[in-house]
């Protein structure tokens, strides 16, 4: 159990269960191949099965830690900052983004959309998830519609989300990656046949990098 000043100070967005940071190259979507310091923040109720960090999950396992702290690591390193998760949305992002902000850097976020919008984000990516699906104020913030497919019924899933967001939203279709020898040639033809969608790789996982 954590102290209650401390579980305060997670309650007002101004600590936050820190599980990781490091800097890297974005391996996904819109900005894939651009450098950025990545914050991944711990703590996940949406429960997907083929989740590729499930050590995030559990929030407690994760140190709360000041974003003032996060925010003057990070700003050592990029001004391009990604925060995910675990699932970022779990926790009041509004002080740790316009910290950074305030700073001159850039954030992007990556959620399932599941809970209240916070933060003030420059990207948005939005990947929706058929057992918390995202609240309407996510598919308004999504900049970046990233659907993950698993198996065929993902794409009628994709074009449910499509229909949700705004008609300048990027669409993307991406691989999960341990049905992904399976699932390409299929993603390949949709794309092919539905030119609004894109492919995402995580090519960060073919560069063997974090
Ligand atoms: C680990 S999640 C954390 C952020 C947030 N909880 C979310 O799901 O968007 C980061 C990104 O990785 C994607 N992802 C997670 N596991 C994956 C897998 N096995 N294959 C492909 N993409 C995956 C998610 O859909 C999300 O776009
Ligand atoms: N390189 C790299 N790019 C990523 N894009 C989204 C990621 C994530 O886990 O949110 C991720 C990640 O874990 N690593
Ligand atoms: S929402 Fe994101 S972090 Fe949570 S289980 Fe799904 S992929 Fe993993
Ligand atoms: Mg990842």
């Amino acid at each position: 159990m954590l102290e209650k000043q401390t579980m305060d100070l997670v309650d007002k967005g101004l600590m936050l269960p820190l599980m990781e940071e490091f800097y890297t190259i974005q391996g996904e979507g819109y900005y894939k191949g651009t450098a950025a310091y990545f914050i991944r923040v711990g703590g996940c109720d949406v429960g997907c099965h083929w989740c590729d960090v499930k050590e995030s999950w559990d929030a407690e396992k994760h140190p709360p830690t000041a974003i003032d702290v996060i925010v003057e690591n990070a700003a050592k390193y990029s001004d391009t900052i990604v925060i995910t998760g675990g699932e970022p949305l779990t926790w009041d992002m509004g002080p740790l983004t316009q910290a950074l902000k305030a700073k001159g850097m850039k954030t992007h976020i990556e959620t399932s959309g599941a809970y209240t919008v916070s933060g003030q984000w420059d990207w948005f990516c939005l990947s929706p998830k058929k057992n918390k699906l995202p609240v309407p104020a996510a598919h308004t913030a999504a900049q970046e519609l990233k659907i993950i497919v698993y198996n065929k019924h993902d794409l009628k899933f994709a074009e449910e989300q499509a229909a949700l967001v705004g008609k300048d939203c990027i669409l993307y279709l991406q691989p999960e990656w341990s049905v992904r020898d399976k699932v390409v040639p299929m993603i390949v033809d949709y794309v092919m046949a539905h030119p609004k969608w894109k492919v995402s790789l995580q090519t960060h996982k073919y560069l063997n990098i974090p």
